[in-house]
């Protein structure tokens, strides 16, 4: 993201601490967040460049659209950067206080037309307005899991008809795919090596991201998706282990 901030390398994790705290998305994260995420992600760039041409195909006039645990508002701004101003309501949350202010920056300075909330608030217990499309990028990951099929449920109750629910996720293989497993978690590390990070860098994140980070298998997602009351519901891309998924109402 290039803007008026003064966005730094990471480098957060890059020096042995004595106890490795859990990660939480406070100001240090937020200095560092663009390269943390695009450095670490794979295929971040494309998933949220993609976000804006799904959102263009499945937005409906004069409904909202929600990015939820939207940090610094990269998935809004790219829905505003293929949809016109005038025809629907954005409402971007996030729960911790130094995101939601960095991204109120942003988002005035990126797209100043478009009519973006950004809402400091827990997504677990928002109101939610008739909605067309609903984004949780890297979001549900971040939620207990038994708290997951509720919030989806509420998701798809806020869609209209023909809406949907863009979910992009870390995700884990199990039961018939756990050999893969190691596999693509030895290949994230390589891809986050690749790009820079030292083995200690990668062991302490994992360390910070343990206890906050729960992910599930794709077949959990897609299955929750549909008991949540989704008509259709599939994996549109996936890099190693991280996936987006797409729900439609
Ligand atoms: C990996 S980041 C999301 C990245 C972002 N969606 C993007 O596309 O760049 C996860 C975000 O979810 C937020 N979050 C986690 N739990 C939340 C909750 N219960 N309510 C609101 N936001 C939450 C975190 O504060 C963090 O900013
Ligand atoms: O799994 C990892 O190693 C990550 O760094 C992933 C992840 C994420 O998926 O949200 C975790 C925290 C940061 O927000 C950026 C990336």
């Amino acid at each position: 993201m290039q803007d008026s901030h003064s966005w730094q390398r990471d480098a957060l994790f890059a020096q042995p601490l004595d106890q490795v705290a859990s990660f939480s998305f406070d100001e240090q994260v937020v200095r560092v967040f663009p390269d943390m995420i695009q450095r670490s992600v794979p295929g971040y760039s494309q998933i949220v460049g993609m976000i804006g041409v799904i959102a263009q195909k499945y937005a409906q006039k004069n409904t909202y659209i929600y990015d939820l645990g939207c940090s610094l508002g990269a998935a809004t701004l790219a829905t505003c950067q293929h949809l016109p101003a005038q025809d629907y309501q954005w409402v971007a949350v996030d729960n911790a206080p130094a995101m939601v202010a960095s991204c109120r920056q942003t988002l005035a300075q990126h797209c100043p037309q478009h009519p973006v909330e950004v809402l400091e608030a827990d997504i677990q217990t928002l109101t939610l307005q008739p909605a067309s499309v609903v984004i949780l990028n890297f979001t549900l990951q971040f939620i207990a899991p038994p708290a997951r099929a509720t919030l989806l449920e509420n998701l798809a109750q806020a869609l209209v008809p023909g809406g949907v629910l863009i979910l992009s996720e870390k995700v884990h293989f199990a039961d018939e795919q756990a050999s893969w497993q190691p596999l693509m978690y030895d290949l994230h590390h390589d891809f986050k090596r690749a790009n820079g990070y030292s083995d200690l860098e990668i062991s302490q994140k994992r360390s910070a991201l343990e206890d906050v980070l729960h992910t599930d298998t794709l077949s959990t997602h897609t299955q929750r998706l549909y008991q949540a009351g989704f008509s259709q519901a599939g994996v549109w891309f996936q890099y190693l282990n991280f996936a987006s998924l797409l729900a439609i109402k």
